[in-house]
């Protein structure tokens, strides 16, 4: 599998994957065939996307991926995959009004590294666990997979997270964390929020149990044949948590009108909007920053397929930008003074992509706080976020009930794919 960071390879893969992205994507998503390139002349992994680096870091966004699907597939053909995508969409805008789990994982994840440092039974089951040694080989192939590629299937990611939980009695927080470190696609809304599902704490009371026959039957297509997983929890009990989690009304930027955009300004990318084409600027930025923080998914560092995507993304989101812009570019790195390099490029304002909950709001709004509040930042917020965002109060389906009407008031109905899709 081609990870190369880019834009170009985002549209080269989508344009690929779409043949199968209507009825063969639901009839076959629930396979985890194993990565590519595993055995010379294997088949690999072709029934999904893959596409989820590339989205998490903005080199694509949902709508245009959306777009070319219903392009080729009719929306009953394309239901299923269109459904994933805006589970994407949901999780992010579930995590935006209840910003406090985001918060509390962050703390309960350092509680838990502190039981492990302090208890070695816990450290060393802990330490099977990520390094794949713990006996239940499905469980330690997707621990290497993991590592070594930075990307697992969706099945697998359910399977694994719910054995770590109730068969290796770990806490999820670092499983969780295990995922954020390695993962190219790593997210905070779309992890944080699954591990507590497979847990019972997302839809409380509701856990998902891994089982060895649906294991088998799920990975048959492996090159080295179906995965077995010895004995496993019988039992997934629902974890439950002392905090409740209140939800707080949105605050969402509105589109931005071209007059907002008027003077000089520049524009930020960082982890999650890596590239200036889906923000549809309607003005030109006239200094392009570029910030990479892929370290602050963890404070036990970051694995190189995760860390390489995300600085690979955001240098060359930054070059395009910078061409296509015809301005100057400059490197945000971590302890840099954003203040400084506005003011020596004389700019006042600055364009930043909207920064969801997560590790990339922590680590970029100590500086930009501030002048959000002196009102030099411009926020940027996708329609279909905006639209959709609204529904995520409570379970999926009530965002579900809304993906046709959403598509609709935003006409993304499959007669605009995206600029450049190849085919
Ligand atoms: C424990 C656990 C942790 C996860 N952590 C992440 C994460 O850090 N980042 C992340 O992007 N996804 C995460 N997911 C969701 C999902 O597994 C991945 O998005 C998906 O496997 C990516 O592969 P794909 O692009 O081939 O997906 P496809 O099946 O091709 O789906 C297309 C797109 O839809 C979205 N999508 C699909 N399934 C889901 C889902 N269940 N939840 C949210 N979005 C979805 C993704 O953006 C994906 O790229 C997690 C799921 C679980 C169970």
């Amino acid at each position: 599998m081609d990870w190369t960071p880019t834009r170009a390879r985002a549209l080269d893969r989508l344009a690929r994957f779409l043949p199968s992205a209507g009825i063969d994507y639901a009839e076959t998503r629930g396979f985890d065939d194993g990565p590519v390139g595993e055995a010379p002349g294997e088949r690999g992994r072709a029934n999904v996307s893959q596409l989820s680096p590339w989205l998490h870091a903005g080199l694509i966004c949902e709508a245009e991926v959306i777009e070319a699907v219903l392009r080729q597939h009719s929306p009953r053909e394309a239901a299923s995959f269109v459904s994933e995508i805006f589970w994407r969409v949901y999780f992010k805008g579930w995590l935006e009004q209840r910003p406090g789990v985001w918060d509390s994982f962050r703390s309960t994840r350092e509680a838990a590294f502190d039981k492990i440092d302090a208890n070695a039974g816990l450290r060393t089951a802990y330490e099977e666990a990520i390094e794949g040694r713990t006996g239940i080989s499905a469980f330690d192939t997707w621990a290497h997979e993991l590592v070594k590629h930075g990307y697992l299937h969706n099945h697998a990611r359910m399977w694994f997270a719910s054995i770590w939980i109730f068969t290796l009695k770990l806490d999820w927080e670092l499983g969780a964390d295990f995922f954020l470190r390695h993962l190219r696609d790593g997210d905070a809304a779309s992890n944080t929020l699954s591990w507590r599902w497979v847990a019972g704490l997302h839809t409380q009371g509701k856990t998902y149990a891994a089982r060895a026959d649906n294991i088998a039957r799920y990975t048959a297509n492996r090159p080295g044949g179906p995965l077995a997983a010895q004995d496993l929890a019988d039992e997934a009990e629902p974890l439950t948590e002392a905090r409740e989690h209140g939800r707080q009304p949105l605050d969402l930027p509105g589109p931005v009108a071209p007059e907002a955009l008027a003077e000089p300004y520049a524009l930020l990318l960082h982890d999650e909007a890596a590239s200036h084409v889906p923000l549809a600027l309607p003005a030109a930025p006239s200094l392009v920053i570029g910030a990479a923080r892929p370290e602050s998914r963890s404070p036990r560092g970051v694995g190189g397929p995760a860390a390489q995507f995300a600085r690979g993304a955001v240098a060359g989101g930054m070059e395009d930008a910078r061409r296509a812009f015809e301005c100057e570019g400059i490197s945000w790195e971590e302890g840099g003074d954003l203040g400084a390099i506005l003011a020596e490029a004389g700019m006042d304002r600055v364009a930043c992509p909207y920064l969801p909950a997560g590790w990339t709001r922590d680590a970029l709004m100590e500086q930009l706080g501030p002048l959000a509040r002196d009102e030099r930042v411009i926020w940027l917020l996708g329609d279909l976020a905006r639209a959709t965002w609204l529904h995520a109060r409570a379970g999926f389906f009530r965002v579900k009930k809304e993906i046709e009407p959403i598509l609709g008031e935003l006409g993304i109905t499959g007669a605009n794919p995206p600029e450049g899709l190849p085919g």
